[in-house]
C-alpha cells in the first residue's frame, strides 16, 4: 500500500476542490491510498471573517476534512501540499503546521519520501511560480523528493489562456474577485500531479 497525504489550506473553497482533484490522481494508482487533511485556521482569521459570506460558505463544506496533524505527514509515503498564494508566498496558517513539524525535521521522518505542491492565486502574475518555489525550501529541509509537473505530461499548459499549471506546481486562478471555479485543464493537471507523486512514492518504497 503506498500512502499518499493532502495536506492543504483553503479560506474560499479553489485549494479544497484541487485537492479532491489530487486525491482521484492518486486514486489511478494500484494500491495507493489517499488522505485529505486540512491545516488548522486560526482563530483570529475565523473572527475577522465571520462576516464573509464565501469565506463561511467555504469553511462550512470543509467541517468534515480532518484537521492535519504531524502524524499524518508521518503515515505518508508521499505528500502533496495545497497552498494558496498570500503576499507571494505561503500563508501562516500552513507555515506554522510546518514550523512545530520541528521534531519531524530533528528525526529525519520525512526524509526520501515524495512530494508536491498545488496552489491558487487571485490573479494570473500574482505569486503562483513564487509560492510554489519558495515552499519548496523547507521541503528540501525535511529531506522530501520533490516531483514537479513537466510540459511533456501536461501540454495544457503550453497557452496563453489565463490557466494555471507550471512546471513548479499544478494550480489554478481564483479570479480577481474570486469567483471562478477551478478550470477543468487546472483539475486536469492536479489530477496527474496527484498520480505522479503516487508513481514516485511508490517506486521509493520498492
Ligand atoms: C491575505 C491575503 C493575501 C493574498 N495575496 C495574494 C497575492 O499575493 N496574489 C494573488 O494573486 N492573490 C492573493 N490572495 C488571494 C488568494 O491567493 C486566493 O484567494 C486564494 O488562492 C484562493 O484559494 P482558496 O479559495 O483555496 O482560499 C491573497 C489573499 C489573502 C487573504
Amino acid at each position: 500500500m503506498t500512502k499518499i497525504l493532502v495536506p492543504y489550506y483553503s479560506s474560499y473553497g479553489h485549494i479544497y476542490k484541487m485537492a479532491k482533484a489530487v486525491a482521484e490522481g492518486v486514486s489511478d494508482i494500484e494500491g495507493a491510498e489517499v488522505k485529505i487533511v486540512r491545516v488548522e485556521e486560526f482563530e483570529a482569521v475565523k473572527a475577522a471573517m465571520s462576516g464573509q459570506d464565501a469565506y463561511v460558505e467555504a469553511q462550512k463544506a470543509q467541517e468534515d476534512i480532518p484537521v492535519a496533524t504531524h502524524d499524518d505527514l508521518k503515515w505518508a509515503d508521499g505528500i502533496v501540499w495545497g497552498i494558496p498564494t498570500r503576499y507571494g508566498s505561503m500563508p501562516a496558517q500552513m507555515k506554522q503546521f510546518i514550523d512545530s513539524a520541528g521534531a519531524l525535521w530533528m528525526n529525519g521522518d520525512l526524509e526520501g519520501k515524495a512530494t508536491g505542491i498545488f496552489s491558487s492565486t487571485n490573479t494570473i502574475h500574482g505569486g503562483q511560480e513564487t509560492t510554489a518555489i519558495t515552499s519548496i525550501v523547507p521541503l528540501l529541509h525535511f529531506g522530501l523528493i520533490y516531483v514537479g509537473l513537466p510540459y511533456g505530461e501536461n501540454p495544457e499548459m503550453m497557452t496563453d489562456d489565463p490557466v494555471g499549471g507550471s512546471p513548479y506546481s499544478a494550480s489554478t486562478v481564483a479570479g480577481p474577485d474570486g469567483s471562478n471555479e477551478p478550470d477543468e485543464r487546472d483539475l486536469t493537471m492536479a489530477k496527474r500531479l496527484g498520480k505522479r507523486v503516487a508513481t514516485v512514492a511508490k517506486a521509493l518504497r520498492g
